[in-house]
Protein backbone atom coordinates (compact mmCIF):
# COMPACT_ATOMS: atom_id res chain seq x y z
CA UNK A 1 0.00 0.00 0.00
CA UNK A 2 1.44 3.33 -0.73
CA UNK A 3 0.91 6.10 1.78
CA UNK A 4 -0.15 9.48 1.35
CA UNK A 5 3.20 10.89 2.98
CA UNK A 6 5.43 9.44 -0.08
CA UNK A 7 5.83 12.52 -1.56
CA UNK A 8 6.06 16.10 -0.70
CA UNK A 9 3.95 17.34 -3.30
CA UNK A 10 2.76 17.39 -7.08
CA UNK A 11 6.56 17.26 -8.74
CA UNK A 12 8.12 14.71 -6.73
CA UNK A 13 5.24 12.26 -7.48
CA UNK A 14 5.26 13.14 -11.34
CA UNK A 15 9.04 12.46 -11.24
CA UNK A 16 8.38 9.29 -9.52
CA UNK A 17 5.49 8.05 -12.18
CA UNK A 18 7.04 9.40 -15.63
CA UNK A 19 9.99 7.00 -14.22
CA UNK A 20 8.20 4.13 -15.41
CA UNK A 21 6.40 5.30 -18.05
CA UNK A 22 7.27 4.54 -21.67
CA UNK A 23 7.79 6.98 -24.90
CA UNK A 24 5.85 6.77 -27.61
CA UNK A 25 7.99 5.35 -30.75
CA UNK A 26 8.63 7.69 -33.70
CA UNK A 27 7.54 7.50 -36.89
CA UNK A 28 8.70 9.64 -40.40
CA UNK A 29 6.10 12.60 -40.84
CA UNK A 30 5.91 15.24 -44.45
CA UNK A 31 3.46 17.21 -42.85
CA UNK A 32 1.84 18.66 -40.15
CA UNK A 33 4.58 18.98 -37.59
CA UNK A 34 3.65 22.32 -35.63
CA UNK A 35 2.52 21.05 -32.09
CA UNK A 36 4.02 17.79 -32.51
CA UNK A 37 7.76 16.73 -30.74
CA UNK A 38 11.01 15.85 -32.90
CA UNK A 39 12.11 12.20 -32.94
CA UNK A 40 15.28 13.14 -34.40
CA UNK A 41 17.67 16.40 -34.19
CA UNK A 42 17.41 17.89 -37.49
CA UNK A 43 20.43 19.57 -39.03
CA UNK A 44 21.38 22.75 -41.00
CA UNK A 45 21.66 21.43 -44.79
CA UNK A 46 23.90 24.51 -45.53
CA UNK A 47 24.82 28.00 -43.69
CA UNK A 48 22.79 30.26 -42.69
CA UNK A 49 22.89 32.63 -44.34
CA UNK A 50 23.75 30.54 -47.10
CA UNK A 51 26.19 33.59 -48.79
CA UNK A 52 27.22 36.47 -47.23
CA UNK A 53 24.04 39.26 -48.06
CA UNK A 54 23.35 42.68 -47.42
CA UNK A 55 20.83 43.74 -44.62
CA UNK A 56 19.65 47.34 -46.06
CA UNK A 57 18.72 48.42 -49.34
CA UNK A 58 21.91 50.22 -50.48
CA UNK A 59 25.18 50.66 -52.14
CA UNK A 60 27.69 48.23 -51.89
CA UNK A 61 30.94 49.78 -51.43
CA UNK A 62 34.77 49.07 -50.67
CA UNK A 63 36.51 50.70 -47.86
CA UNK A 64 38.59 53.23 -50.37
CA UNK A 65 35.19 54.25 -51.48
CA UNK A 66 34.41 55.93 -48.11
CA UNK A 67 37.20 58.62 -48.26
CA UNK A 68 36.38 59.26 -51.43
CA UNK A 69 35.15 63.19 -51.93
CA UNK A 70 34.10 63.35 -55.64
CA UNK A 71 30.73 61.44 -56.63
CA UNK A 72 30.84 57.46 -57.01
CA UNK A 73 29.40 56.21 -60.04
CA UNK A 74 26.65 53.35 -60.19
CA UNK A 75 27.71 50.58 -61.69
CA UNK A 76 25.17 47.77 -61.76
CA UNK A 77 22.60 46.46 -59.70
CA UNK A 78 22.71 43.08 -57.08
CA UNK A 79 19.49 41.59 -57.15
CA UNK A 80 17.59 39.26 -54.63
CA UNK A 81 16.89 35.85 -56.31
CA UNK A 82 20.30 36.50 -59.15
CA UNK A 83 24.05 35.81 -57.94
CA UNK A 84 26.10 38.90 -57.36
CA UNK A 85 27.49 40.72 -60.13
CA UNK A 86 31.37 41.63 -60.06
CA UNK A 87 32.79 44.48 -57.80
CA UNK A 88 33.40 46.90 -60.30
CA UNK A 89 37.00 48.34 -59.94
CA UNK A 90 35.96 52.48 -59.37
CA UNK A 91 32.14 52.43 -58.81
CA UNK A 92 29.55 51.18 -57.37
CA UNK A 93 26.50 48.36 -57.71
CA UNK A 94 23.02 48.74 -56.02
CA UNK A 95 22.07 46.40 -53.78
CA UNK A 96 19.14 44.89 -52.01
CA UNK A 97 17.79 43.38 -48.63
CA UNK A 98 18.42 40.14 -48.68
CA UNK A 99 21.18 40.00 -52.11
CA UNK A 100 24.19 38.76 -52.31
CA UNK A 101 27.05 40.80 -51.77
CA UNK A 102 29.76 41.05 -54.62
CA UNK A 103 33.13 39.44 -53.53
CA UNK A 104 35.91 42.20 -52.62
CA UNK A 105 32.59 44.02 -51.54
CA UNK A 106 33.74 45.50 -47.86
CA UNK A 107 30.68 47.11 -46.59
CA UNK A 108 26.87 48.32 -47.27
CA UNK A 109 25.83 51.79 -46.84
CA UNK A 110 22.31 52.33 -46.73
CA UNK A 111 20.23 54.69 -49.22
CA UNK A 112 19.34 56.97 -46.86
CA UNK A 113 23.41 57.89 -46.36
CA UNK A 114 23.82 58.94 -49.75
CA UNK A 115 22.73 61.38 -52.05
CA UNK A 116 21.43 60.25 -54.85
CA UNK A 117 21.80 61.74 -58.09
CA UNK A 118 21.71 60.64 -62.08
CA UNK A 119 24.04 56.72 -62.27
CA UNK A 120 25.73 58.34 -59.59
CA UNK A 121 26.07 59.16 -55.68
CA UNK A 122 27.76 61.33 -53.00
CA UNK A 123 28.44 59.81 -49.55
CA UNK A 124 26.89 61.92 -46.26
CA UNK A 125 29.23 62.28 -43.51
CA UNK A 126 27.67 59.30 -41.13
CA UNK A 127 27.79 57.12 -44.34
CA UNK A 128 31.74 57.81 -43.94
CA UNK A 129 31.97 56.66 -40.32
CA UNK A 130 30.71 53.07 -41.21
CA UNK A 131 33.39 50.39 -40.52
CA UNK A 132 34.16 47.52 -42.53
CA UNK A 133 31.18 44.94 -42.79
CA UNK A 134 28.81 47.28 -42.47
CA UNK A 135 25.12 46.04 -43.11
CA UNK A 136 26.19 42.68 -44.28
CA UNK A 137 25.01 39.31 -42.76
CA UNK A 138 27.91 36.99 -42.96
CA UNK A 139 27.03 33.51 -44.34
CA UNK A 140 26.76 31.13 -41.53
CA UNK A 141 26.63 33.73 -39.19
CA UNK A 142 23.57 32.00 -37.66
CA UNK A 143 24.60 28.36 -38.30
CA UNK A 144 26.58 26.67 -40.26
CA UNK A 145 26.15 23.21 -42.64
CA UNK A 146 25.69 20.19 -40.69
CA UNK A 147 24.98 22.05 -37.17
CA UNK A 148 21.89 20.89 -34.75
CA UNK A 149 19.42 23.51 -35.27
CA UNK A 150 17.18 21.67 -32.70
CA UNK A 151 17.58 18.53 -30.51
CA UNK A 152 14.80 15.47 -30.33
CA UNK A 153 12.37 16.25 -27.85
CA UNK A 154 11.32 19.64 -29.06
CA UNK A 155 7.69 20.81 -29.36
CA UNK A 156 7.49 22.16 -32.84
CA UNK A 157 5.86 25.82 -32.58
CA UNK A 158 5.21 27.44 -35.62
CA UNK A 159 8.18 29.73 -35.27
CA UNK A 160 10.29 26.61 -35.68
CA UNK A 161 8.52 25.40 -38.25
CA UNK A 162 10.34 28.53 -40.24
CA UNK A 163 13.40 27.15 -39.43
CA UNK A 164 12.85 23.78 -40.68
CA UNK A 165 11.55 24.97 -43.91
CA UNK A 166 14.87 27.22 -43.97
CA UNK A 167 17.21 24.19 -43.74
CA UNK A 168 14.62 21.69 -46.52
CA UNK A 169 13.32 19.65 -43.74
CA UNK A 170 10.50 18.22 -45.81
CA UNK A 171 10.45 14.33 -43.94
CA UNK A 172 11.11 14.45 -40.42
CA UNK A 173 11.20 12.25 -37.64
CA UNK A 174 8.49 12.78 -35.20
CA UNK A 175 7.04 10.89 -32.04
CA UNK A 176 3.66 9.40 -32.62
CA UNK A 177 0.77 11.22 -30.63
CA UNK A 178 0.09 9.23 -26.84
CA UNK A 179 -3.20 7.26 -27.63
CA UNK A 180 -5.38 8.32 -24.78
CA UNK A 181 -8.33 7.38 -23.46
CA UNK A 182 -10.96 8.90 -20.94
CA UNK A 183 -13.31 6.92 -19.03
CA UNK A 184 -15.27 8.84 -16.35
CA UNK A 185 -17.05 6.68 -13.40
CA UNK A 186 -19.90 6.91 -11.48
CA UNK A 187 -23.92 5.82 -11.52
CA UNK A 188 -25.15 9.36 -11.28
CA UNK A 189 -23.27 10.88 -13.91
CA UNK A 190 -25.15 10.58 -17.68
CA UNK A 191 -24.51 12.23 -21.44
CA UNK A 192 -25.67 15.31 -22.51
CA UNK A 193 -28.69 13.51 -24.16
CA UNK A 194 -30.14 12.50 -21.16
CA UNK A 195 -33.26 14.42 -19.28
CA UNK A 196 -31.69 14.73 -15.94
CA UNK A 197 -33.25 13.16 -12.84
CA UNK A 198 -31.64 15.67 -9.41
CA UNK A 199 -29.55 12.28 -8.41
CA UNK A 200 -28.24 12.74 -11.76
CA UNK A 201 -25.48 14.68 -12.56
CA UNK A 202 -24.27 15.40 -16.50
CA UNK A 203 -20.44 14.21 -17.76
CA UNK A 204 -18.64 17.19 -17.20
CA UNK A 205 -15.46 15.26 -16.13
CA UNK A 206 -15.86 13.74 -19.86
CA UNK A 207 -15.42 17.08 -21.79
CA UNK A 208 -13.35 18.84 -19.71
CA UNK A 209 -10.76 16.22 -19.80
CA UNK A 210 -11.35 15.99 -23.89
CA UNK A 211 -11.39 19.86 -24.08
CA UNK A 212 -7.81 19.90 -22.32
CA UNK A 213 -6.06 16.78 -23.89
CA UNK A 214 -8.02 17.81 -27.28
CA UNK A 215 -5.77 21.15 -27.58
CA UNK A 216 -2.98 19.57 -28.05
CA UNK A 217 -1.63 17.46 -31.67
CA UNK A 218 0.97 15.03 -29.80
CA UNK A 219 -2.00 13.64 -27.93
CA UNK A 220 -4.41 11.54 -29.73
CA UNK A 221 -7.38 10.71 -28.22
CA UNK A 222 -9.39 7.46 -28.41
CA UNK A 223 -12.91 6.59 -28.26
CA UNK A 224 -13.44 7.59 -24.31
CA UNK A 225 -16.85 7.41 -21.97
CA UNK A 226 -18.72 6.48 -19.33
CA UNK A 227 -18.43 3.29 -17.05
CA UNK A 228 -20.44 2.44 -14.16
CA UNK A 229 -19.67 1.50 -10.85
CA UNK A 230 -19.46 -2.13 -11.10
CA UNK A 231 -16.23 -3.88 -10.71
CA UNK A 232 -16.35 -5.93 -13.74
CA UNK A 233 -17.62 -3.14 -15.95
CA UNK A 234 -14.48 -1.41 -15.23
CA UNK A 235 -12.17 -3.91 -14.91
CA UNK A 236 -13.30 -4.72 -18.91
CA UNK A 237 -13.35 -0.86 -19.74
CA UNK A 238 -9.94 -0.47 -18.63
CA UNK A 239 -8.69 -3.86 -20.12
CA UNK A 240 -10.18 -2.67 -23.89
CA UNK A 241 -8.53 0.88 -23.38
CA UNK A 242 -5.15 -0.42 -22.14
CA UNK A 243 -5.28 -3.05 -25.55
CA UNK A 244 -5.29 0.65 -27.73
CA UNK A 245 -4.12 3.25 -25.68
CA UNK A 246 -0.51 4.55 -23.99
CA UNK A 247 -2.52 6.05 -21.32
CA UNK A 248 -6.11 5.69 -19.55
CA UNK A 249 -6.78 8.57 -17.34
CA UNK A 250 -9.95 7.99 -15.04
CA UNK A 251 -12.31 9.97 -13.49
CA UNK A 252 -14.34 9.17 -9.57
CA UNK A 253 -14.50 6.20 -7.79
CA UNK A 254 -10.65 6.76 -6.48
CA UNK A 255 -11.40 7.69 -2.55
CA UNK A 256 -12.76 6.19 0.46
CA UNK A 257 -16.69 5.36 -0.55
CA UNK A 258 -17.77 2.09 -0.68
CA UNK A 259 -18.04 2.04 -4.65
CA UNK A 260 -14.93 3.43 -5.07
CA UNK A 261 -13.44 0.66 -7.16
CA UNK A 262 -11.09 2.30 -9.40
CA UNK A 263 -7.76 1.51 -7.02
CA UNK A 264 -8.80 -2.17 -6.59
CA UNK A 265 -9.43 -2.06 -10.95
CA UNK A 266 -6.22 -0.73 -11.44
CA UNK A 267 -4.65 -3.04 -9.05
CA UNK A 268 -6.31 -6.24 -10.64
CA UNK A 269 -5.64 -5.29 -14.37
CA UNK A 270 -2.04 -5.06 -13.21
CA UNK A 271 -1.45 -1.02 -12.25
CA UNK A 272 1.77 -0.83 -10.29
CA UNK A 273 0.20 2.27 -7.87
CA UNK A 274 2.91 4.58 -7.36
CA UNK A 275 1.12 7.16 -5.34
CA UNK A 276 -2.56 7.29 -4.11
CA UNK A 277 -3.05 10.42 -1.94
CA UNK A 278 -0.63 13.14 -2.60
CA UNK A 279 -0.47 16.25 -0.50
CA UNK A 280 -2.68 18.44 -2.84
CA UNK A 281 -5.99 20.26 -2.77
CA UNK A 282 -8.17 19.89 -5.09
CA UNK A 283 -7.17 16.16 -5.63
CA UNK A 284 -5.76 14.56 -2.24
CA UNK A 285 -7.20 11.31 -3.47
CA UNK A 286 -5.43 11.48 -6.90
CA UNK A 287 -3.98 7.77 -7.81
CA UNK A 288 -1.12 7.22 -10.37
CA UNK A 289 -0.18 4.15 -11.71
CA UNK A 290 1.91 2.36 -14.52
CA UNK A 291 1.62 -0.90 -16.25
CA UNK A 292 4.62 -3.20 -16.45
CA UNK A 293 5.10 -2.29 -20.27
CA UNK A 294 4.69 1.89 -19.53
CA UNK A 295 1.36 2.27 -20.06
CA UNK A 296 0.28 5.18 -17.73
CA UNK A 297 -3.21 4.64 -15.97
CA UNK A 298 -4.53 7.96 -13.49
CA UNK A 299 -6.96 8.13 -11.53
CA UNK A 300 -8.27 11.50 -10.67
CA UNK A 301 -11.29 12.39 -8.27
CA UNK A 302 -14.86 12.49 -9.47
CA UNK A 303 -15.03 16.63 -8.41
CA UNK A 304 -14.91 18.65 -11.55
CA UNK A 305 -12.75 21.09 -10.42
CA UNK A 306 -10.49 18.82 -9.00
CA UNK A 307 -10.24 16.52 -12.25
CA UNK A 308 -9.33 19.34 -14.41
CA UNK A 309 -7.43 20.75 -12.86
CA UNK A 310 -5.02 18.00 -11.95
CA UNK A 311 -5.72 16.60 -15.74
CA UNK A 312 -3.77 20.07 -15.93
CA UNK A 313 -1.36 20.07 -13.25
CA UNK A 314 -0.64 16.18 -13.56
CA UNK A 315 -1.86 14.27 -16.33
CA UNK A 316 -0.63 16.91 -19.30
CA UNK A 317 3.19 16.60 -17.75
CA UNK A 318 3.04 12.47 -17.80
CA UNK A 319 1.39 12.44 -21.36
CA UNK A 320 4.48 15.12 -22.34
CA UNK A 321 6.88 13.01 -21.20
CA UNK A 322 5.30 9.62 -22.47
CA UNK A 323 5.25 12.44 -25.87
CA UNK A 324 9.70 12.22 -25.78
CA UNK A 325 9.21 15.94 -24.79
CA UNK A 326 12.13 16.91 -23.15
CA UNK A 327 10.68 19.59 -21.26
CA UNK A 328 7.58 17.68 -20.02
CA UNK A 329 7.35 19.50 -16.22
CA UNK A 330 5.57 22.22 -16.29
CA UNK A 331 7.24 25.34 -17.74
CA UNK A 332 4.81 27.90 -16.41
CA UNK A 333 5.01 31.84 -15.85
CA UNK A 334 4.86 33.10 -12.19
CA UNK A 335 2.99 36.13 -11.69
CA UNK A 336 1.74 38.84 -8.75
CA UNK A 337 -1.77 37.23 -6.96
CA UNK A 338 -3.74 40.34 -6.02
CA UNK A 339 -5.55 38.55 -2.83
CA UNK A 340 -5.04 38.18 0.74
CA UNK A 341 -2.87 35.22 2.22
CA UNK A 342 -5.16 32.27 3.06
CA UNK A 343 -5.42 30.19 5.96
CA UNK A 344 -2.06 28.27 6.21
CA UNK A 345 -2.46 23.97 5.82
CA UNK A 346 -0.50 21.41 5.30
CA UNK A 347 -1.50 20.78 1.66
CA UNK A 348 -0.41 22.31 -1.57
CA UNK A 349 -3.04 24.61 -3.13
CA UNK A 350 -4.19 24.87 -6.19
CA UNK A 351 -6.55 28.05 -6.39
CA UNK A 352 -8.60 29.23 -9.51
CA UNK A 353 -8.13 32.88 -10.86
CA UNK A 354 -8.98 35.20 -13.18
CA UNK A 355 -6.20 37.54 -14.93
CA UNK A 356 -7.72 41.48 -14.40
CA UNK A 357 -6.27 44.03 -16.97
CA UNK A 358 -3.17 44.22 -15.45
CA UNK A 359 -2.21 40.89 -15.86
CA UNK A 360 -2.34 40.19 -11.99
CA UNK A 361 -3.98 37.02 -10.60
CA UNK A 362 -7.60 37.40 -8.71
CA UNK A 363 -8.97 34.46 -6.78
CA UNK A 364 -12.21 33.48 -8.15
CA UNK A 365 -14.58 33.53 -5.34
CA UNK A 366 -15.29 29.29 -5.55
CA UNK A 367 -17.49 27.26 -3.00
CA UNK A 368 -15.48 24.02 -3.68
CA UNK A 369 -14.79 21.78 -5.75
CA UNK A 370 -18.21 20.68 -7.32
CA UNK A 371 -18.52 24.89 -8.07
CA UNK A 372 -18.60 24.52 -12.23
CA UNK A 373 -19.76 27.69 -12.09
CA UNK A 374 -16.48 29.33 -10.44
CA UNK A 375 -14.36 26.46 -12.75
CA UNK A 376 -15.94 28.26 -15.54
CA UNK A 377 -15.36 31.48 -15.08
CA UNK A 378 -11.67 31.25 -14.01
CA UNK A 379 -8.82 31.55 -16.83
CA UNK A 380 -6.63 28.75 -15.01
CA UNK A 381 -5.34 28.34 -11.58
CA UNK A 382 -2.07 29.31 -9.09
CA UNK A 383 -0.48 27.41 -6.95
CA UNK A 384 0.70 27.76 -3.35
CA UNK A 385 3.23 25.33 -2.21
CA UNK A 386 2.81 24.65 1.72
CA UNK A 387 4.08 27.33 3.44
CA UNK A 388 4.47 30.16 0.56
CA UNK A 389 3.63 33.26 1.13
CA UNK A 390 0.89 34.92 -1.35
CA UNK A 391 2.95 38.12 -1.90
CA UNK A 392 5.05 36.67 -4.03
CA UNK A 393 4.73 36.01 -7.93
CA UNK A 394 2.79 32.29 -7.57
CA UNK A 395 3.19 29.74 -11.05
CA UNK A 396 0.06 30.25 -12.95
CA UNK A 397 -1.11 27.14 -15.09
CA UNK A 398 -3.77 28.85 -17.77
CA UNK A 399 -6.53 26.43 -19.15
N1 LIG B 1 -13.99 9.77 3.65
C1 LIG B 1 -13.45 10.52 2.67
N2 LIG B 1 -14.26 10.99 1.73
C2 LIG B 1 -13.74 11.73 0.73
C3 LIG B 1 -12.36 12.04 0.71
C4 LIG B 1 -11.55 11.51 1.73
O1 LIG B 1 -10.32 11.75 1.76
N3 LIG B 1 -12.12 10.76 2.67
N4 LIG B 1 -11.88 12.84 -0.28
C5 LIG B 1 -12.82 13.79 -0.85
C6 LIG B 1 -12.22 14.41 -2.01
S1 LIG B 1 -10.97 15.51 -1.74
C7 LIG B 1 -12.68 14.19 -3.25
S2 LIG B 1 -12.07 15.12 -4.57
C8 LIG B 1 -13.72 13.22 -3.55
C9 LIG B 1 -13.24 12.34 -4.71
O2 LIG B 1 -13.95 11.21 -4.71
P1 LIG B 1 -14.01 10.20 -5.90
O3 LIG B 1 -12.88 10.33 -6.80
O4 LIG B 1 -14.25 8.89 -5.33
O5 LIG B 1 -15.21 10.76 -6.75
P2 LIG B 1 -16.74 10.40 -6.66
O6 LIG B 1 -17.11 10.16 -5.26
O7 LIG B 1 -17.01 9.38 -7.66
O8 LIG B 1 -17.34 11.78 -7.13
C10 LIG B 1 -17.13 12.97 -6.41
C11 LIG B 1 -18.12 14.02 -6.91
O9 LIG B 1 -17.88 14.30 -8.28
C12 LIG B 1 -19.03 14.07 -9.06
N5 LIG B 1 -18.62 13.49 -10.33
C13 LIG B 1 -18.08 12.29 -10.48
N6 LIG B 1 -17.84 12.04 -11.78
C14 LIG B 1 -18.28 13.11 -12.45
C15 LIG B 1 -18.32 13.45 -13.84
N7 LIG B 1 -17.87 12.60 -14.76
N8 LIG B 1 -18.80 14.65 -14.20
C16 LIG B 1 -19.27 15.51 -13.25
N9 LIG B 1 -19.26 15.23 -11.93
C17 LIG B 1 -18.78 14.06 -11.53
C18 LIG B 1 -19.81 13.09 -8.25
O10 LIG B 1 -21.14 13.10 -8.56
C19 LIG B 1 -19.54 13.56 -6.85
O11 LIG B 1 -20.37 14.64 -6.52
O12 LIG B 1 -13.97 12.42 -2.45
C20 LIG B 1 -14.13 13.14 -1.22
N10 LIG B 1 -14.56 12.23 -0.24
O1 LIG C 1 -9.89 16.73 -4.73
MO1 LIG C 1 -11.10 17.10 -3.64
O2 LIG C 1 -11.79 18.04 -4.89
O3 LIG C 1 -9.85 18.08 -2.80
O4 LIG C 1 -12.46 17.85 -2.78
Amino acid sequence: MVTKIAFNGPDDALAALAGKLLTVPTELACSDYVGRVLGKAVLADRDSPAADVSAMDGYALRMSHLKQTESIAVIGEAACGQPSPEMPDRGTVRIFTGAIVPADCDLVVKREDTIEGDGQIELTPSARENPKGSNIRRAGENLTAGSIVFNPGMLISPAARAAMVNFGHVGVDLHKPVRTTVITTGDEVVDLETTTQPWQLRNSNLWSLLSLFGQHHWIDLQPSGQCRDNKQALVDALTSALETSDAVIMTGGVSMGDYDYVPDVVREVGGEVVFHGLPIRPGKPILGAATHDGKLILGLPGNPVSAVINARRMVLPLLAKMSGQTKWMPIVPAIQVAAVQPKDIPLHRMLLVHLNESGQAELVNSKGSGDLVSLGQSDGFIELPIGSSITSPCRFFAW
